[in-house]
């Protein structure tokens, strides 16, 4: 297991030196502090770490939805923190797509609407292949008129998938994607994820508990205390379980 990470800014995301505090005084919470990790282009990479070790501060952070305290946040090698809204908003819109545990669908809208809705809002169409393939192996063919209140928990995690994936944004960020799917659509989705790192050469950032969800990365970054605590490549269920244990066990 490695214990460094160089900051690289030709990485198509990274963190330098990233401090978030909550709170102030007594209250205060250091959830980074001080993390420096680069994302490379066409990579998957799953971020774990024990329950309060900053993963979704972080992801957040990076996915320009919360302001770090200090230290800088780099998309393409230009700095996000630095940015008037506007651009952040912009890029947040073409960029970068979410795959979060809240899904965050428009209730009014069918699946279908809700899956191009960031397209129709940048004023662009999907590629019709791409669409296609996303509904028909994300098992969403027979549900694209329905409303989210119409779809279960998992369809509609898997249309907040599509409608991330159709962008073909830059970066895409998902916090716990499998975490509403049973085994089967889950593995669907990670192998959707991986691919689409490979053939697509979208850059994946997952936050997981899950070592089996883990093992379909390239790369495991570990947090532990709001640090980096090493990194696994090419990660397998067996090296990810002990490392988790250990940084448990350090505690
Ligand atoms: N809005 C907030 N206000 C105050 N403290 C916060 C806030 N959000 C997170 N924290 C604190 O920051 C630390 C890191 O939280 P974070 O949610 O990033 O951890 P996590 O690794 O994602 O945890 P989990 O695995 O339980 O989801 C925790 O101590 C948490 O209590």
């Amino acid at each position: 297991m490695q214990t460094q990470s160089s900051p690289d800014t030709l990485a198509a995301v990274a963190a330098v030196n990233l401090v978030k505090v909550y709170g102030t005084g007594d209250t205060a919470v250091r959830a980074l502090d001080g993390v420096t990790v680069g994302f490379d282009r066409g990579r998957f990479t799953a971020i774990m770490g024990p329950s309060g070790s900053g993963k979704s501060t972080l992801m957040h952070c990076l996915a320009g939805l919360d302001t770090a305290t200090s230290g800088q946040v780099l998309l393409g090698g230009s700095d996000l923190t630095r940015q008037p809204d506007k651009v952040l908003t912009k890029a947040r819109r073409e960029r970068i797509g979410f795959v979060f545990q809240s899904f965050n669908l428009l209730p009014q809208l069918t699946a279908a609407a809700n899956i191009t809705l960031p397209l129709d809002l940048a004023g662009r169409r999907p590629d019709p292949a791409l669409y296609d393939r996303l509904v028909t192996t994300l098992g969403l063919t027979g549900r694209l008129t329905h409303l989210p209140s119409e779809l279960s928990g998992g369809q509609q995690q898997r249309v907040a998938l599509a409608r991330a994936l159709v962008a073909r944004p830059e970066v895409i960020f998902a916090d716990e994607p499998t975490g509403n799917l049973d085994s089967r659509s889950g593995a669907e989705v990670l192998s959707l994820l991986r691919d689409s790192a490979r053939d697509l050469g979208q850059t994946i950032v997952m936050v997981t508990h899950d070592p089996g969800a883990a093992a379909y990365a390239h790369r495991v970054v570990l947090l532990a205390d709001g640090r980096l605590a090493g990194e696994i490549h090419s990660p397998d269920i067996a090296a990810v379980t002990d490392a988790l244990q250990s940084l448990a066990a350090a505690r």
